[in-house]
């Protein structure tokens, strides 16, 4: 077909994003801080500073039962997880540059999306 021509892959449809880029981000070098619920009896303090925890395996369990009304749902849960790093964990930390990171390949991941939408 003309898309072989052209050489592009066949657009994606834009509701298979979040789960591409799920998948992209939970097999990322950078996600090993992420990928499971703080625990929050071992990081000292952070109960009281986070206020509302998000990890990618809870992002993953909202996705596969379908309980993000729309894509901005799942894109402010990923948001948040990088947001709660920035705030609890120093920029120069391990955790804090792992962070810094994940969220400018996800910025540039999901631009690239949507562009081929
Ligand atoms: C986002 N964040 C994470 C932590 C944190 O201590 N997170 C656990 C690190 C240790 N966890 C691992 O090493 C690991 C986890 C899963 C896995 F599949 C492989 C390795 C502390 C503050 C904070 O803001």
């Amino acid at each position: 077909s003309l898309l072989v021509l052209c050489g592009r892959s066949p657009p994606l449809r834009v509701s298979l994003f979040p789960r591409v880029l799920l998948g992209e981000l939970e097999a990322h070098q950078d996600a090993w801080p992420f990928l499971l619920p703080v625990d929050q009896r071992s990081v000292p303090g952070y109960r009281k500073v986070i206020r509302r925890p998000m990890d990618l395996s809870t992002i993953r369990g909202r996705v596969s039962s379908n309980q993000y009304p729309d894509t901005e749902a799942f894109l402010s849960d990923l948001a948040l997880v990088l947001d709660n790093c920035e705030r609890f964990n120093e920029d120069r930390s391990e955790i804090g540059r792992a962070g810094l990171r994940l969220r400018s390949f996800l910025e540039r991941r999901w631009a690239q999306l949507l562009q081929q939408s």
